[in-house]
């Protein structure tokens, strides 16, 4: 009898952050959008963990633990309320729930952004580590999902395997992960 291992499947958390999605009141595109962006994206094993809370910063703060501590998310992307608005709070309940900031992403993303809206410097999206979670914030626009992963993804699965993760692998057609101790 042949026995095959099968790889793990990394739980990933899609948390939406939205007054109007969480009430119900528009239909939320923008963690569907998310799980779009990974089935492209993603070569190995992965299932989504999906949230939607409002712009508060204790339900933002409660999901990221949830998904990081209690589901073991490697990676966790989070998609609106990280403008300027007064309840725009991911930025910061992303920062209070994370051990470490790590800024190149949010200086990338912003970037690559830019080249599509001058406004894509009112996003103060950030992203860091807890534990063995990567944390990702992306603007609400559901637009904006794709032009942020494809500028940052590529180095996602390194920054996973440093920090003690799931071993992710992208597909290399539409991603190319870069791992330099490969
Ligand atoms: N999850 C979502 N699904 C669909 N559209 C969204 C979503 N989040 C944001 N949008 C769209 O992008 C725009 C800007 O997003 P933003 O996060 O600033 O929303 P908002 O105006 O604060 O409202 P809300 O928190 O109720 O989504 C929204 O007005 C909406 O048109
Ligand atoms: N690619 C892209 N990035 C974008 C936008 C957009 O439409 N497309 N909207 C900008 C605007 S208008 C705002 S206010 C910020 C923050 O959006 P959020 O509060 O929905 O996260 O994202 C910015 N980044």
């Amino acid at each position: 009898m042949t026995t095959s291992v099968k790889p793990p499947v990394a739980p990933i958390g899609v948390v939406t952050v939205s007054d109007r999605a969480s009430r119900g009141e528009y239909e939320d595109k923008g963690g569907p959008g998310i799980v779009a962006a990974l089935t492209d994206m993603l070569a190995s094993p992965w299932r989504a963990v999906s949230r939607v809370v409002p712009d508060e910063r204790p339900a933002i703060e409660a999901a990221l633990k949830e998904l990081a501590d209690d589901e073991g998310c490697t990676l966790i992307l989070t998609t609106g309320g990280t403008g300027p608005a007064p309840r725009d709070v991911t930025p910061e309940a992303t920062e209070a729930v994370c051990d470490r900031l790590m800024p190149g992403f949010g200086e990338l993303m912003r970037t690559a952004c830019l080249r599509e809206v001058p406004t894509a410097i009112l996003s103060r999206q950030i992203a860091g580590t807890r534990g063995r979670s990567l944390i990702i914030n992306l603007p609400g626009k559901p637009s904006a999902i794709r032009t942020c992963l494809d500028a940052v993804f590529p180095a996602v699965p390194y920054c996973i395997d440093l920090i003690g993760g799931d071993r992710l692998e992208t597909n290399p057609e539409v991603c190319k992960a870069f791992r330099p101790k490969a």
